[in-house]
């Protein structure tokens, strides 16, 4: 499998130059010339397939020649060794609960992933490599613990001063070795810029080898595939048509359930559910795309007022809006509906929603006709990573798990800066 640069269609490169460059020169995002089709016999027996094994038949398709089928098949396995389940809320409703990694975030898999294949590319080349990660919450730690302690490579995590939850800022800032946190004065999108800025400068490139671990990477975004192939398989035998609900901040989470469909995965259709920072919603309801500048709300994780991968998701409609429509409806919800449907939800149900999977919930709930359709919202992130704010509304003590604990004993460390680029450019070239 070849990619392309969504700014630039006519230069080609491999699946490892596309993962070790993270964000093509151009500064487009990496996109496979076709999306290849599973055939009918992988279908015939996805039911009866493992996590791992789905990951390896899907990545397989992406990967080509450039990691060996038997190293694949062992990354696949190691990445995917925890529990992905489908679990039923409601009539109709039911979430997949992705955040039994070791983070707790849905971000686990697509960081684990990738930080295998970049090792494996390093074995082959042994360069030093430097990985960029702009984080609204749940990314950086994600990656941290993929790249921790892993030669050969330094990890700088940029994420918004004061914008994420207690939990996640010690998960990001408490890692220490080869990992570095720095707490920017601004939002996820300077974070973003920061990182994209980097990329294309000159001197930094003459010094560094940096990469992306954000989902702008096609290695983080591939496995976001897998588990939707997973979620479908759980739900058989079903006659209903089935819909998920994702909750969106970057976009990487519904462009990888987006690829599932195109690589032909009976879904339905997918509700893209926001919180205000509602930009593709909006583009969604009036075909016009308006980046803005993001708003802090209890969902941190989906501030993003620029998401990176809408490029991406152009690309897979080429860019027909009345295509688009077909397969995405857009919603989005105030930190006050979120509240409430944690709080429903809990009453009715006995289940802790995260602020995230709330969002999902009820973008869900807005479109399902349980009729003939049954519905999947991604739960995205451990209650407990936002135990303040799930806590004061369901006035219960939450547990968390002893993973999150640990670092809540641990000292923070990180270098507060600003979000001009030229402090970030002589930090990155003194590190
Ligand atoms: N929601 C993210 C923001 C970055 O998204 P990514 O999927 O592109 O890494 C976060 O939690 O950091």
């Amino acid at each position: 499998m070849k990619y392309f640069s969504t700014n630039n269609k006519d230069i080609r490169y491999s699946f490892k130059e596309a993962v070790i460059k993270g964000l093509a020169p151009d500064n487009g995002l990496f996109f496979p010339v076709s999306i290849p089709k599973l055939d009918d016999e992988f279908f015939q027996r996805l039911t009866e397939l493992s996590l791992p094994e789905i990951g390896y038949e899907v990545a397989k398709l992406f990967v080509g020649d450039d990691i060996s089928d038997s190293d694949l098949k062992k990354i696949t396995k190691e990445v995917l060794n925890f529990p992905i389940p489908v679990v039923p809320i409601e009539d109709g409703v039911n979430t997949l609960e992705l955040f039994h990694g070791p983070t707790c975030a849905f971000k686990d898999v697509g960081a684990r992933f990738m930080s295998r294949c970049l090792s494996a590319f390093a074995k082959q080349d042994q360069e030093e490599v430097t990985i960029l990660v702009a984080t609204s919450g749940d990314t950086g730690s994600a990656v941290a613990n993929g790249f921790l302690g892993v030669e050969g490579v330094k990890v700088i995590i940029l994420y918004p001063a004061g914008k994420v939850s207690k939990i996640q800022e010690q998960q990001l800032t408490t890692m220490g070795q080869n990992i570095t946190a720095l707490e920017v004065d601004g939002t996820f999108d300077d974070c973003q810029a920061l990182v994209k800025t980097a990329f294309g400068d000159a001197d930094l490139n003459a010094e560094l080898s940096l990469t992306s671990a954000n989902s702008i990477n096609i290695a983080r975004l591939l496995p976001q595939s897998f588990y939707y192939f997973y979620a479908w398989a759980q739900l058989q035998p079903t006659d209903k048509k089935v819909v998920f609900s994702v909750p969106s901040g970057n976009y990487g989470n519904l462009t990888g359930g987006l690829l599932a469909k195109q690589m032909g995965l009976p879904i339905d259709s997918f509700i893209a559910s926001a919180n205000i920072n509602k930009v593709v919603p909006d583009y969604l309801s009036s075909g016009k795309y308006e980046p803005k500048a993001s708003v802090q709300t209890i969902s941190n994780a989906m501030d993003v007022g620029a998401p990176s991968n809408f490029a991406r998701m152009m690309e897979l409609y080429q860019e027909k809006h009345f295509d688009i429509i077909k397969d995405v409806k857009g919603a989005w919800f105030s930190d006050k509906e979120t509240q409430e449907a944690i709080a429903d939800v809990y009453s009715r149900n006995k289940y802790i929603l995260d602020p995230h999977g709330a969002v999902g919930y009820l973008g869900l709930k807005r479109y399902l006709n349980t009729e003939d359709e049954v519905g999947v919202f991604l739960e995205t992130a451990h209650p407990a990573k936002f135990k303040d704010t799930v806590e004061k509304v369901l006035n219960i003590e939450i547990r968390v798990p002893d993973y999150l604990q640990e670092c809540l004993g641990k000292e923070k460390k990180s270098i507060l800066i600003s979000k001009d680029f030229s402090e970030f450019k002589s930090f990155l070239l003194l590190k």
